[in-house]
């Protein structure tokens, strides 16, 4: 039929690719609308919820036959980040269709407009062949990932909205994967944004002596240099996975004395800062991590201080790491698995994602959520120049989500599933 042929499959992604829903200025209002539109082509009930002005979050509801059980929660973004127009091969708002290659260019073509999208599609093609699912199905499309989701997944995680929700299991955005694997994500890392600033004497650029605030902030970037490279080289030697591991990258240096032709050259200045994008993954050190960063990174003995301009815990409020469980006490995992080979895709293992999603929020409030993004033989380019997605990668997708949703719609074992609950 007309709904479910590729080219016009193609097109529906290609439209809501176009629909420029970039930082700082994303046009939500416009994303809120083709969604709730392709509800209604679906007959799904959809709300616009407003949790913070201007944000809109749309909710759509695929009403199960057991309105007793817990429902499946199919979660994506609508924001996306910006892109620099300049350095693309084809603008990234106009979703470009590779006519040899059959790749589609633009920004959210991987993160994560194509999610969203497939999981409307898979519902599509799922109520044409007859199927009527067990679980409700709520599909959330929500803003402000990209900016901390504090007025998105947060505001709504926290809502009676979602409470009257009775959400059983979250799936939520993964990563592309170079090799033929599916990647599954159980937990993910937690930004720590560190400012460290050295202070030091001033004085004549010519002149050796000690304690000068560059010397002082020269000796934690050359620590935390060493620190980035060993686990890296963790990573590298295959000892530990990339999600294993704490990352750490330096993002800004401000220091100098600015003069009209730059910065004056003859003056050594008193103060310098260096920021930092800290990952701290859940079952890392913490704790010597923190020791680590006031001990060696910006000791009060050379004249540093510190401060995060955003530091998430690695722990929930009982002091355990926040994880969803990925062995037998989990069923949604061994369904996910099952469902993904059931459309001839292969499963990877469970991995920590290695940067923050909107999963944190429900996974905080004691739900599992899984990530997973359906791209398997494709470059990882989000945030990236020339983000694409394959048209047959997306097509694809749209299988392996209508096994998946079939498979957690139609799952029963209720018992099970309390137990399962009670564990995480
Ligand atoms: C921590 S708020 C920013 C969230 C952002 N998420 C995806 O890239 C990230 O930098 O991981
Ligand atoms: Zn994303
Ligand atoms: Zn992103």
């Amino acid at each position: 039929g007309e709904f479910t042929d590729s080219s016009s499959i193609i097109s529906r992604f290609q439209q809501y690719l176009k629909i420029n829903t970039a930082h700082p200025e994303p046009n939500y209002h416009k994303a809120a609308d083709f969604i709730v539109s392709a509800a209604n082509s679906l007959s799904l009930e959809s709300q616009i919820l407003e949790f913070a002005k201007g944000k809109p979050l749309v909710l759509l509801k695929w009403a199960g036959s057991d309105p007793t059980l817990p429902s499946v929660l199919l979660n994506s973004h609508t924001d996306v980040v910006p892109a620099e127009q300049e350095k693309w091969a084809h603008a990234p708002f106009d979703a470009h269709l590779d006519p040899s290659s059959g790749h589609i260019y633009a920004r959210g073509s991987q993160d994560m407009k194509c999610v969203g999208l497939q999981y409307l599609e898979a519902i599509g093609k799922l109520q044409i062949s007859g199927y009527r699912p067990i679980r409700t199905v709520y599909l959330s499309f929500v803003p402000d990932e990209e900016i901390g989701g504090h007025d998105g997944a947060e505001k709504f995680a926290d809502s009676e909205v979602f409470k009257k929700m009775n959400v059983g299991i979250v799936l939520d955005e993964g990563l592309p994967s170079p090799t033929d694997n599916y990647r599954l994500f159980y937990a993910e890392k937690c930004p720590w944004w560190l400012v460290i600033k050295a202070t030091g004497a001033p004085g004549h650029g010519a002149k050796l002596y000690d304690n000068t605030a560059m010397e002082n902030l020269l000796k934690s970037i050359e620590s935390v240099r060493r620190f980035r490279a060993a686990q890296f080289d963790l990573v590298k030697s295959g000892l530990k996975a990339e999600g294993e591991v704490i990352s750490v990258n330096m993002v800004f240096l401000k220091a100098g004395t600015p003069s009209p032709t730059g910065f004056v050259m003859n003056l050594q200045p008193s103060e310098a800062l260096a920021g930092f994008d800290i990952r701290v993954p859940p079952t890392a050190d913490s704790a010597s991590l923190e020791r680590r960063i006031a001990e060696e990174w910006a000791p009060a003995s050379r004249n540093m201080t510190f401060e995060f301009k955003q530091k998430v815990s690695v722990f929930d409020e009982f002091g355990k790491p926040i994880l969803t469980s990925s062995d037998s006490s989990n069923p949604w995992w061994k369904l996910l698995e099952k469902a993904i080979r059931d459309a001839n895709g292969k499963p990877g293992k469970p991995e920590i994602f290695p940067a923050s999603t909107d999963a944190r929020y429900f996974r905080e409030r004691g739900l599992p959520a899984i990530g997973f993004s359906p791209m398997s033989n494709t470059p990882i380019l989000l945030h990236d120049h020339n983000e694409f997605l394959n048209k047959d990668e997306y097509l694809k997708g749209i299988d392996i989500y209508e096994s998946v949703i079939k498979a957690y719609a139609s799952y029963a074992d209720h018992q099970k599933d309390e137990a399962s609950r009670d564990e995480l």
